[in-house]
């Protein structure tokens, strides 16, 4: 049966010598294909009476700015976790995983098939100083053009830790309310319990298995924080191995590919900022982000016209189906409302280096889909989310 690689380019060669735009008898696997190229299996074709087509893969190879959308209940998270599994399997790919609900734990499960490496890190902690001085106002719910909002600024310049910034704070001729306000945000900041001189540096998260950061016992603030702190921090590591290349050590060999489940929370927060860093600059130093939402109308425009590959589960919200709709180029010629899915786990592939559209029916989980026991707070956030 032939396959189809969704991301690749029509000039680029499969294994077997078909470009992307014709279809490859090359098995879709995460071992390299006869030029070196990685692709992941991802489901088949469907044709519109619903029958089951050829195989489709998707090119893991390359850096991309995928975005994965659908209401809730058809298939977002589920197709996520596919992406992971195939990620995890490939060798030269980092995956790193924002799980705002705590929904990937199952990764960690028995795997039908290739292993899937992975492990859940309950507690993600960062370093202070991952979040750049200029965000730390605005992450602490402080006016950046008020008087403690400067002050936490200039703290957050002149320390590394927060330790540190609270010495600062303390220390500084500011008048007291200034210094009170200030120390007041800077202690909620500690009672999150994220911040720590020794946490996740680039080369911690890079080491090939897929690491879930497991953020469903934090906020919103804290979760952005952390997603901030991975997010630059992965970003430098690859800005600085490009530079290094010319003498220095490398920080991280692998690709780093960022998967944002819930990317709305994180594109209205403190994380936005590196978030579209990696969306408009991180394919040339080989940082992918993958973000998940169910409100694509609540993301940046940036977010869905920067994205090389969207997944478009069903969508019945004419402001989320106009938000993807502006970015749709020429190619798109149906109508996205006539072609739009109807079944869980079936997906509108639209793959702008192909320049096509496809309809697939996502393959299943190869490690159980969903969280571990449900938690009220993962459930509030939800139900907070779909109102
Ligand atoms: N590719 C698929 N193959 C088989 N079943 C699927 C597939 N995709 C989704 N499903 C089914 O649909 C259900 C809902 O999928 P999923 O949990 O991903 O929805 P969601 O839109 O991400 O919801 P949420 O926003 O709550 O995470 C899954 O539990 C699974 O039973």
């Amino acid at each position: 049966m032939h396959t189809e690689v969704l991301g690749r380019s029509a000039d680029e060669t499969n294994a077997d010598g078909t470009t992307a735009g014709e279809t490859s008898t090359a098995p879709v696997t995460a071992v390299p294909d006869a030029r070196g190229a990685f692709a992941g299996t991802f489901g088949h074709h469907r044709a519109r009476d619903g029958s089951r087509g050829a195989p489709v893969g998707i090119d893991l190879d390359r850096p991309h700015a995928a975005l994965v959308v659908g209401k809730r209940g058809y298939g977002k998270s589920y197709t996520l976790g596919v992406l992971i599994e195939e990620a995890a399997r490939t060798p030269g790919v980092a995956p790193v995983v924002i799980d705002p609900m705590g929904v990937f734990r199952g990764l960690l499960g028995d795997a039908t098939g290739d292993p899937v490496p992975a492990r859940v890190i309950d507690d993600p902690t960062i370093r202070a100083d991952a979040v750049p001085p200029a965000r730390w106002p605005a992450l602490v719910g402080a006016d950046p053009d008020g008087s403690a909002g400067a002050l936490v600024w200039h703290a957050a310049g002149a320390a590394a830790t927060l330790d540190g910034m609270r010495d600062i704070v303390a220390d500084s001729d500011a008048g007291d309310e200034v210094r009170r306000a200030a120390a007041n945000r800077l202690r909620r900041a500690a009672s999150w319990r994220i911040f720590d001189p020794a946490g996740l540096d680039a080369s911690a998260l890079a080491d090939g298995a897929a690491t879930v950061l497991d953020c469903s016992r934090l906020d919103d603030a804290p979760s952005n924080a952390v997603a901030a702190g991975v997010a630059a921090a992965l970003y430098d590591a690859r800005v600085g191995r490009a530079s290094a290349e010319e003498g220095g050590s490398p920080a991280v060999d692998r690709l780093p590919w960022l998967f944002v489940d819930e990317a709305h929370v994180f594109f209205e927060g403190v994380a936005s900022v590196p978030l579209r860093t990696i969306l408009t600059r991180g394919r040339a130093p080989g940082v992918s982000l993958v973000a998940a939402t169910q409100r694509p109308s609540a993301l940046p425009e940036v977010a869905v016209s920067q994205s090389d590959l969207r997944i478009v589960h069903r969508l019945t919200a004419g402001s989320d189906v106009r938000a993807l709709a502006a970015a749709d180029p020429s190619y798109v010629d149906a109508d996205l409302v006539d072609s739009m899915p109807t079944a869980p786990g079936e997906a509108l592939v639209v793959d702008d280096t192909a320049e096509a559209t496809r309809t697939v029916a996502v393959r299943r989980r190869d490690t159980p889909h969903g969280g571990s026991s449900p938690r009220a707070s993962a459930a509030a956030r939800a139900i907070e989310t779909d109102e």
